[in-house]
């Protein structure tokens, strides 16, 4: 969507003190989730708390194309389902914008239809990488035509007489992973997914709620998941819970703005998601989990985040990265404030994102006056401390919504302000971002970036 619209620059200035409470959206890879399982179950899912985000939007606008029946009543999304098999071969192109998660999980969901379909998406989903997805669906039968390097636009046939696949995941990538398991729904037999590293696994948890079939085992060569196929999907009722990586955001910026306190109530703590609040605390930051509790199934806290004058350079641990692939950039906008360096090994992914996050940030970390040293899949910031980034620099956001965020986060508690060229991408995950900063006492402009 962002490659078409007009760019909206955003400056942030010296803030603070942030304070308040930080009613963060939905979470968005469950929210993705919800709207397919929903469409694959037969009989009418209702949601609430869905994140409303042009990513998420753009999946719901793709499950209408495959024929269920979707629509927002109040604060309720009604997704009325076409049961495992029963999708229709769309009559137009599946644009899925700017989001990976969009388009790797429909890909599987069809891959075992026998229709066909030609996604698309925007300049940046049309550069990422879809053999990693590809590859393992053309095991179940599918056959996958696309540009060169197994990009976008492409289009994927689906197989007539899928057979169910066993499969060890190459990349540690939800995306592959739940790809594989909503292709295996439609095969019939055992499909298993073996991933070295645990990823995220709110797939197997919803897949078990919609009354799949699903038992994770820990082996010696990582996590085994196996689902049985051709269930009948019951439909559910989902209230989706607040994303950590949206939290992150109004965290990060108490930790490092002047006499923050923050609240973040009620964001979810599974520990597939939870990295990054473990790395802060190594780091010193003052952040506290309060009202610890069980909702739906996930661990639940609300996040108490106070200005952290003292925050120090860590190494994070490379079996950490999955736990919080989408805040390394957030993060080394903290370790700009912290003293001495944070390294960050086993992270190559990160070059796969909306952009390659680890040389986005560290070109515009530099502008802002911050070493950082990179290599194919590690990077180190050290940092200035508190009060001492530059800034005073123009950052190019790359149509990567956390690229903007965290710049805009690091704007706070520069000596100088931080523009960004292009903030529109924030509208992907986060849409409140700029009300909900600016409440809490952030010093956001849409300008020209004179200073
Ligand atoms: O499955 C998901 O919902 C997601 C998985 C991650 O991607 P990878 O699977 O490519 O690591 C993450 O970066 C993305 O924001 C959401
Ligand atoms: C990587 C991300 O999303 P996606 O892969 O769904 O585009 C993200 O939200 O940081």
């Amino acid at each position: 969507m962002s490659s078409h619209a007009a760019p909206i620059p955003m400056t942030a200035r010296r803030s603070g003190p942030l304070t308040g409470t930080a009613e963060v959206p939905g979470d968005k890879s469950i929210s993705h989730r919800a709207l397919i399982l929903g469409a694959l179950a037969v009989g009418e899912t209702r949601v609430t708390g869905l994140l409303e985000g042009q990513d998420v939007l753009d999946t719901a606008k793709a499950m209408q194309a495959f024929g269920a029946d979707i629509e927002k009543r109040g604060d309720t999304w009604h997704v009325n389902g076409v049961g495992t098999g029963g999708f229709a071969e769309p009559d137009q192109v599946i644009d899925c914008g700017n989001s990976g998660t969009g388009v790797r999980l429909i890909m599987g969901a069809m891959a075992t239809s026998p229709i066909s379909a030609t996604f698309t998406g925007d300049a940046s989903l049309n550069k990422r990488p879809m053999a990693r997805v590809t590859d393992p669906l053309s095991l179940f039968g599918a056959q996958a035509v696309g540009r060169s390097g197994g990009r976008l636009p492409m289009t994927i046939v689906g197989a007539a007489d899928p057979v169910p696949v066993r499969y060890e995941t190459p990349v540690p990538s939800a995306q592959v992973k739940s790809a594989v398991l909503l292709a295996g729904l439609n095969a019939p037999g055992e499909t298993v997914v073996i991933e070295r590293e645990a990823t995220r696994d709110h797939s197997e948890r919803m897949l078990t709620g919609f009354g799949a079939q699903v038992s994770v085992e820990d082996s010696p060569d990582g996590r085994v998941i196996t689902l049985r196929g051709q269930p009948e999907l019951r439909p559910q009722e989902i209230a989706v819970p607040r994303d950590p990586s949206s939290a992150a955001f109004p965290v990060c910026a108490a930790l490092i703005t002047e006499g923050s306190d923050v609240l973040v109530p009620n964001i979810g703590l599974n520990p597939t998601r939870a990295g990054l609040f473990t790395t802060l605390r190594e780091m010193g930051a003052d952040l506290t989990y309060e009202n610890e509790r069980e909702e739906g199934g996930e661990p639940v806290a609300n996040l108490r985040a106070r200005f952290s004058p003292d925050l120090r350079g860590i190494e994070v641990p490379p079996d950490r990265a999955a736990s919080m692939i989408d805040e390394y950039p957030v993060l080394s906008a903290v370790a700009s404030c912290a003293t001495g360096r944070t390294l960050m090994t086993g992270v190559k992914e990160l070059r796969v994102k909306e952009s390659d996050r680890i040389d986005a940030m560290a070109q515009g970390l530099r502008a802002c006056g911050i070493e950082v040293e990179e290599g194919e899949d590690w990077w180190a910031v050290t940092g200035r401390g508190a009060g001492g980034v530059p800034g005073g620099a123009t950052v190019e956001s790359r149509l990567d919504h956390r690229i903007a965020m965290s710049f805009l986060v690091l704007g706070f508690a520069s000596r100088e302000p931080v523009r960004v060229d292009d903030a529109g991408p924030i509208a992907t995950s986060f849409p409140i971002f700029e009300p909900l900063m600016t409440r809490l006492g952030a010093s956001i402009t849409r300008d020209n970036g004179v200073f």
